[in-house]
């Protein structure tokens, strides 16, 4: 059987992510790799390297992409050279690249782990490949894999985790419980540039929602479970507009209209990322325990077969059109901030 070459005629398959802290010494360095150039004010960095060194220094993103590789590499659908390289810290992008060149690849698929459009979540990744094959002459073919937010792969991981979530609630509440869906906030500017068409990461991430309630909580009791669509681990300086509300303010708000079991699902985050473990898991649960309210949190995709198996399928699909030039582009640091700030070298 020639399951090696898929539609697309890869010979490799490069894991891309965002990379994490694997120790206390590691926390600022990483920090600062990820915003150089971005007017993260030096505060909310602090604030940001507290949360790393609550847990060791060490974000559990990195030890997450080792377990999906080694769970794509059990993959029968698979069938490739199985890489990883990440944008802000080891491995990174361009020191892989090297070696699947030195390795003799050609042409490989690259499964970025984010499902949506916007300019951190899709062109920001496409931009690291090219910087880092522009850094290695003969570098192979990289073909960035399409978005997967409506593949039933997904869904159906998330789905099967949110039913699990449902079930950890108290049984007096859970028919009643309300799924509140997060996603990693981005600036207004960049929400209104996602995509071919603009909006696309929030309208991506809606329809990400819907298919899992359809299929976590079909209507039965006959009607729909209730849900929204909230934002989480906000960043920037704090004049430039992000999108909301915040997942706490939300729980507040949930609280005051009498709602008394919430579960969250992170549907922003492939596996377990800092933000799911401290945003969600420590600063999202105190709210929720100072409320008095119910809550679960859904697991991430993380090493799901059917989301492993996705993988496999994408593969097989004929190569994925390229992103438009135009979509996502970055936005100008100085946006949001008013006339007259516009000389920045973004
Ligand atoms: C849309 C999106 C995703 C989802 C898509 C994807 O998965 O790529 C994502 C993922 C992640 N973001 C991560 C970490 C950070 N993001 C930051 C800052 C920012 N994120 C942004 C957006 C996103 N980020 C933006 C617009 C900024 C402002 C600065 C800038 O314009 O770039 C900062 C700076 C400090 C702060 O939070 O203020 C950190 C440390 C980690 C690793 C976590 C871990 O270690 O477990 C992961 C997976
Ligand atoms: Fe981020």
């Amino acid at each position: 059987m020639d399951s090696t070459t898929g539609n697309a005629g890869y010979d490799a398959l490069v894991v891309v992510s965002f990379g994490g802290p694997e120790g206390p010494e590691d926390v600022m360095p990483f920090l600062e790799n990820v915003v150089r150039g971005r007017g993260v004010p030096r505060e909310r960095l602090l604030e940001v390297a507290d949360h790393y060194q609550r847990f060791g220094g060490v974000s559990p993103i990195n030890a997450q992409c080792r377990q999906l590789i080694e769970a794509i590499e059990a993959e029968p659908a698979v069938g490739l050279p199985v890489y990883w390289g990440n944008r802000n810290w080891h491995p990174f992008l361009e020191d892989t690249v090297r070696r699947m060149k030195d390795d003799g690849v050609r042409r490989a698929a690259a499964f970025v782990t984010s499902a949506y459009s916007s300019y951190s979540s899709c062109r920001q990744y496409l931009d690291d490949i090219a910087r880092a094959r522009a850094a290695v002459p003969g570098a192979p073919e990289i073909v960035k894999l399409r978005h997967h937010y409506d593949h039933p792969g997904f869904v159906a991981a998330m789905a099967d985790h949110t039913r699990e979530a449902l079930g950890r609630l108290p049984g007096g509440v859970r028919d009643a419980a309300r799924l509140v869906f997060t996603a990693h906030s981005i600036p207004l500017t960049m929400a209104r540039t996602a995509g071919p068409a603009g909006g696309a990461y929030e309208a991506q991430l809606r329809r990400t929602a819907e298919l899992i309630v359809a299929e976590a909580a079909p209507a039965g009791r006959g009607t729909e479970r209730e849900w929204d669509l909230v934002w989480q681990s906000r960043s920037g300086p704090p004049q430039v507009p992000w999108l909301e509300p915040d997942v706490c303010d939300h729980l507040e708000a949930l609280h005051a209209r009498g709602v008394g079991a919430v579960v969250l699902v992170p549907i922003g985050f492939m596996s377990d990322h800092m933000e799911v473990v401290y945003d969600l898991d420590v600063e999202a649960a105190a709210a929720a325990d100072k409320l008095g309210m119910a809550l679960t949190r859904a697991a991430t995709a993380g090493v799901h077969p059917r989301f492993v198996a996705m993988i496999g399928e994408l593969l097989a699909e004929p190569e994925p059109a390229a992103c438009p030039a135009t979509c996502c582009p970055r936005p100008r640091r100085d946006q949001g901030r008013g006339p007259g700030a516009e000389h920045g070298q973004e």
